[in-house]
């Protein structure tokens, strides 16, 4: 008889694997406004549900080959944020290659980069607060071989001074600790059901978020139009409810006639589903 031979996964190999269902299940998520989802493209005519799987995929290499330099070098500093820039960028690139030049997850790899990072240096110290704080330092540090592109957000920062992705690893990711994930908890709470209370948190992470995505494509009337919608729905009792249900309706509606796509609000979605995960499970991920 052969003896059956079971690989066990390496903590990088299961911290890749979270951060890409993570982003699969962000992406799977439905309906949100004016993203791509299950329904289609949202504001979108360059994207599509099976490019942002295959995206999400592509990124898995990245993910885990961010976690072995953690574990490798085994502390925040420059050694670790820089080498995290370059696997990064090859990351990036490979997303291209797949997507054919779209950008699906700049913002993610970033986001679920340093989260990794962060979760890889202490597995045994992966509460919330904890974790993202070791992804804020990280994020702090001055990576000397970053090149510096006109980007979207570069652009929107000297426009409108909004900081944006950098900002908000910087700070300890506030949108997903003070808005993504109590949210997530306390529709969980009352029993909404496992999607709306996702679309909940994805909502409420709307509601403060300068997401340099809608800035540039629907400046600050785009951004008012985001957060105050998503705050409707919040307060018409979030996505779980039929009042609800017609504001998601309606921001979605709104959202699209301004071209407005929240990206940055939609990879943070994907950060928060990645830390719920780390936090909830108490032995091996
Ligand atoms: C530090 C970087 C994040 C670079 O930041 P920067 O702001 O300079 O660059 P952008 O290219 O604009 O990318 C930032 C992406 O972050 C997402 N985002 C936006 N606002 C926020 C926010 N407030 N908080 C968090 N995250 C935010 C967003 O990503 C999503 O949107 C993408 C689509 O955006 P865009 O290309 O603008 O697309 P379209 O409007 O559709 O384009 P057109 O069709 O109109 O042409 C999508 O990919 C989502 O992911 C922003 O895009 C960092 O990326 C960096 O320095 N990278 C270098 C490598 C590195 O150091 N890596 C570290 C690994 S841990
Ligand atoms: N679901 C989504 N739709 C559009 N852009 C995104 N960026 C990250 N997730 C996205």
């Amino acid at each position: 008889m052969h003896a059956l031979k079971l690989h066990t996964l390496t903590l990088a190999e299961q911290l890749a694997d979270l951060a890409v269902d993570a982003l699969i299940d962000e992406a799977d998520l439905s309906p949100k406004p004016a993203l791509v989802d299950r329904r289609g493209n949202g504001a979108h005519n360059d994207l599509h549900l099976g490019l942002m799987h295959a995206s999400a995929l592509s990124l898995w290499p990245a993910f885990k080959e961010m976690a072995e330099a953690a574990i490798e070098l085994g502390e925040v500093g420059l050694p670790l944020r820089e080498a995290l820039g370059r696997i990064g960028r090859e990351g990036e690139q490979a997303m291209l290659i797949t997507t054919q030049g779209v950008n699906t997850h700049r913002g993610a790899i970033w986001a679920l980069g340093l989260l990794v990072a962060a979760t890889a240096l202490d597995p045994t110290s992966r509460n919330a607060s904890a974790v993202s704080l070791r992804a804020a330092r990280l994020a702090l540090l001055n990576d000397r071989y970053a090149p510096q592109p006109l980007s979207h957000g570069v652009q929107v920062a000297q426009r409108y001074g909004a900081r944006g992705a950098r900002e908000e690893a910087q700070l300890g990711f506030p949108s997903v600790l003070q808005r993504g994930l109590p949210q997530l908890h306390a529709s969980r709470a009352q029993q909404h059901g496992e999607q709306n209370a996702r679309l909940d948190a994805l909502l409420a992470i709307m509601t403060q978020l300068a997401d340099t995505c809608v800035l540039y494509r629907a400046g600050t009337n785009g951004l008012q139009a985001m957060q105050l919608g998503a705050q409707a729905v919040l307060d018409a009792g979030g996505s779980a409810s039929l009042a609800g249900r017609r504001r998601l309706n309606e921001l979605d509606q709104q959202l699209l006639a301004l071209n407005a796509s929240p990206g940055g609000a939609a990879d943070l979605l994907a950060a928060c589903l990645f830390i719920d995960r780390i936090e909830s499970c108490d032995g091996a991920f």
